[in-house]
């Protein structure tokens, strides 16, 4: 899908810094220790770079896009935005989920529109969103109720929504995991004309070692050092080759599917060679 540059009413794309980050949870009783999900994480993200986050469940890439985004705060160590610390829900970064959560009584316009800065003008509000639905190819179905309208389309609004807040930085948790095949290979391509035309940070959590292979400047493997302390920390940082839209099929992508695979702790050579098996590694 090709996309025409839009009229950009945004914040220009910021910087995240992850410095000494570590989150802790209480027991859920008080006989219960507490529990280390995250430690010593230490990340620097450019402004405009695009970094995939993967690792086995549980490990914590949620918990760290809750730090970036200030839904949580780390029990120690600091995140930043640009020059400036986050201390709560930061504005300058909006956040999509593995499910839309779109209002259902609402049209796909006015869900849109629930993203736009409070106290936009009613008028160049109606444009925003207008020149957002035309960017994720909704222009049609603006009037359309979230019921009516596909798992993709659902996921292309709530991309939409996001983006209408004019964020510096994009938090994603598994945009695309809910969709079929096909569609997410399309939400993929939509995502990097998306970026093309709002250059955003992006951050975004896959299980998909293919996904982040084709969308990410660099990709990060978190998880669990098994002779280290408990708590998972950064264990790999891969910088993709080739500028984007890459090639699919490319045998370096190959080469470091295998080495990401490999850090996942699965058998990487029977997995490069099985092509249905080597995607959506959980
Ligand atoms: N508010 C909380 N209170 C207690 N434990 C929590 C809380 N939030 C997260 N956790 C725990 O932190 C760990 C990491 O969770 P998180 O959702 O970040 O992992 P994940 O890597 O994103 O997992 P998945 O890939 O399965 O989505 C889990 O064991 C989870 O139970």
């Amino acid at each position: 899908m090709s996309i025409t540059s839009t009229v950009r009413e945004r914040a220009a794309p910021l910087a995240v810094s992850v410095r000494g980050v570590g989150r802790s949870f209480a027991g859920a009783t008080r006989h219960e220790p507490e529990r280390v999900v995250l430690r010593g994480i230490d990340l620097e993200v450019a402004a405009g770079e695009i970094v995939a986050l993967i690792g086995p469940s549980g490990c914590g890439k949620s918990t760290l896009l809750r730090e970036v985004s200030g839904l949580d705060a780390p029990t120690v160590g600091t995140v930043s935005i640009g020059a400036r610390p986050v201390t709560g829900i930061d504005l300058r970064c909006a956040v999509a989920f593995q499910e839309p959560r779109l209002l259902p009584w609402r049209t796909i316009e006015k869900n849109v529109s629930l993203g736009l800065p409070r106290g936009t003008d009613s008028v160049a509000g109606a444009r925003r969103v207008a020149e957002l639905l035309k960017l994720v190819g909704l222009s049609e179905s603006t009037a359309l109720r979230p019921r009516q309208v596909s798992g993709g389309m659902a996921q292309r609004v709530s991309l939409a929504r996001a983006l209408s807040r004019g964020p510096g930085v994009l938090v994603l948790d598994e945009p695309f995991g809910a969709l079929d095949a096909l569609t997410r290979l399309r939400m993929q391509d939509l995502l990097l004309d998306v970026h093309s035309a709002e250059p955003a940070t992006i951050l975004l959590v896959t299980h998909d070692v293919d996904e982040a292979l084709y969308l990410a400047d660099r990709v990060v493997l978190l998880g669990q050092d098994p002779d280290g302390p408990s708590g998972s920390s950064i264990r790999r940082i891969i910088r993709v080759p080739g500028s984007r839209p890459r090639d699919r099929g490319d045998a370096d992508l190959a080469h470091l599917r295998a080495e990401l695979l490999d850090g996942l702790g699965v058998n990487s050579h029977h997995q490069t060679t099985t092509a249905s098996t080597a995607r959506d590694f959980r």
